[in-house]
């Protein structure tokens, strides 16, 4: 299949994107370079391998060198002061207790979200298998950031991609835009953060992917994962997943007529999946995104070290990486999709796929 670098980098440059980041997205580069299985801007049936450098990189070597480094130029390096107040709502205190250390350093650069570069540009791969082979659009936006929720019901569609991309907060509703805008400037103003709920649509779904058969197939349990594993995120919803636990039955669910040449729902409360498996309506699905946990009103901790209690560790952070957030859901929810597809249809070409879905598609029981 087709992919170029210039594909990947437009994704890279999305996820950089979005109001509220820190200073470090203005200054930072991604730089990319394909190694491996991408030839003349095709792939080449072996694995992909890329990487993902951050121009900054030479300005922290001694700090994270393998080796150990002369103690002097150590020390005139500023940024190497052990971190030894972990900042609550972080990967600080946990990673430091079990991984045994006393500088949360080497647990915050891991735990950090700039592994998420990574995940953006190897989802280009799985969002180029699955448009080619399967013509599958991914959409995402930003429907609630703070106390600031966008009209509710407005569903994006791929038409609606450059005018999402081009909103600060990548929100749909204008109106709610500004008030992110808004609330993002408040919210920097009194030294706090916030956190938000993203949702990613993909269209154009296959019915079949996933499985009822077994936990571990279930397709919303697989997306779960994949979006749980982002970091800041603690809530999945699947369609309208919460509000049908507050309905009644008889509004919850996707009633289902026939039509000229088969079936379809009238409705997609389920966001395209029952039973663990894609019903062929548009597969819809949440995350929501915790508040940063650094603070410039930094929380209250203890020092690990003197055991005293203390302000947490408090350097410059991003007011909110919710449109962000988006940019990576997608790219998770494409990574699931696509091996979903090479499971159902395999093959080992983009036609051979293509044989293969529309076999499925031609001799479904019920269309
Ligand atoms: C795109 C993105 C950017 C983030 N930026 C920051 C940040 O600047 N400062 C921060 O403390 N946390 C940031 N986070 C969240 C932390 O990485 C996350 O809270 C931490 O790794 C602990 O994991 P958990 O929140 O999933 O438990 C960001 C998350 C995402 C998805
Ligand atoms: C570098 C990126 O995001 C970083 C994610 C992050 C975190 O704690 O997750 C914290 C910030 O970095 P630091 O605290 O080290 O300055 C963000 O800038 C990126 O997205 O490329």
């Amino acid at each position: 299949m087709e992919v170029t670098s210039a594909d990947i980098m437009r994704d890279l440059v999305r996820r950089r994107l979005g109001y509220g980041r820190g200073a470090r997205m203005k200054f930072e580069q991604d730089e990319l370079e394909l190694i491996g299985g991408i030839r003349h801007g095709v792939t080449q049936g072996s694995p992909v391998a890329l990487r993902v450098g951050n121009s900054e990189w030479p300005k922290w070597e001694t700090v994270m060198s393998a080796d150990p480094v002369d103690p002097d130029l150590l020390a005139s390096q500023a940024r190497n002061e052990a971190l030894t107040r972990p900042r609550p709502g972080h990967a600080d205190l946990a990673g430091m207790q079990k991984y045994g250390h006393t500088d949360a350093r080497p647990i915050l650069e891991r735990a950090s979200a700039r592994e998420t570069a990574a995940r953006v540009a190897i989802g280009v791969v799985a969002k180029q298998l699955i448009k080619q082979a399967l013509g599958i659009d991914i959409v995402s936006h930003v429907i609630e950031l703070g106390s600031v929720a966008a009209k509710p019901g407005v569903l994006p569609t791929p038409d609606d991609f450059d005018r999402i991309d081009a909103d600060p907060l990548r929100c749909l509703d204008p109106e709610a835009s500004e008030r992110m805008v808004a609330e993002v400037d408040a919210a920097k103003k009194d030294a706090d953060t916030l956190g938000g709920i993203v949702e990613v649509l993909a269209y154009n779904v296959p019915p079949g992917l996933g499985s009822h058969v077994q936990w571990d197939r279930k397709l919303d349990a697989r997306l779960a994962t994949a979006l749980m594993s982002i970091q800041s995120v603690k809530g999945v919803e699947i369609g309208d997943g919460f509000t049908q636990a507050r309905s009644r039955g008889s509004v919850a669910h996707d009633e289902i007529v026939p039509t000229a040449d088969g079936v379809k729902r009238i409705t997609d409360r389920a966001g395209g999946l029952e039973g663990g498996i894609t019903n062929g309506e548009p597969l819809r699905v949440r995350a929501a995104l915790k508040p940063i946990s650094s603070l410039n009103r930094a929380l209250q901790t203890v020092d690990i070290v003197t055991g005293e209690p203390a302000t947490a560790i408090n350097q410059r952070s991003d007011v909110c990486a919710v449109p962000a957030g988006a940019v990576v859901a997608e790219a998770m929810v494409a990574l699931v999709l696509a091996e979903a597809a090479v499971e159902k249809f395999g093959g080992d070409s983009v036609a051979e796929i293509k044989r293969n879905l529309a076999s499925y598609l031609e001799n479904l029981v019920i269309r």
